[in-house]
């Protein structure tokens, strides 16, 4: 009997957000892959990364009951897909998107490093 709770308890052991959320500077959970989202909301903030050129971790949520309920009750954030940038919860899609359209999303990756395609395009045409 103790064997047996042991081995729940292992098997069900929450994955480590906070690592998980900083493995790269960008960290997205989404639903499907980045080569193939399986909803549009995820598949909104794959091209808006791609547009920026941003390369990203992905977590598909679909593969993985905990991480899509655990990663909810990490961020306080009841949707997927969810954005981490230097291990910071940045939002959903709708957040995501209006920071591409206000240029607030070019400044938070240049404060980690990175610099966006976009801007590159917009300074050589300049
Ligand atoms: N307005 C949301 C759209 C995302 C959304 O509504 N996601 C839903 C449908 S994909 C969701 O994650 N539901 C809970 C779940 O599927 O676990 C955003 O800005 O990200
Ligand atoms: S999976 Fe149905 S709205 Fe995202």
């Amino acid at each position: 009997m103790m064997a047996r709770q042991a081995v729940r308890f292992l098997s069900t052991e929450a994955p480590d957000f906070s690592k998980l959320v900083s493995k790269n500077k960008v960290v997205v959970f989404m639903k499907g892959v980045p080569e193939a989202p399986k909803c549009g909301f995820s598949n909104a903030v794959v091209q808006i990364f791609n547009m920026h050129g941003v390369k990203f971790d992905s977590y598909n949520v679909l593969e993985d009951e905990q991480i899509r309920q655990g990663i909810k009750e990490f961020s306080n954030w009841p949707t997927i897909p969810q954005v981490f940038i230097n291990g910071e919860f940045v939002g959903g899609c709708d957040i995501l998107l209006q920071m591409h359209k206000s240029g607030d999303l070019i400044e938070e990756l240049k404060k980690v490093g990175i610099e966006s395609e976009l801007l590159k395009a917009e300074k050589e045409k300049s």
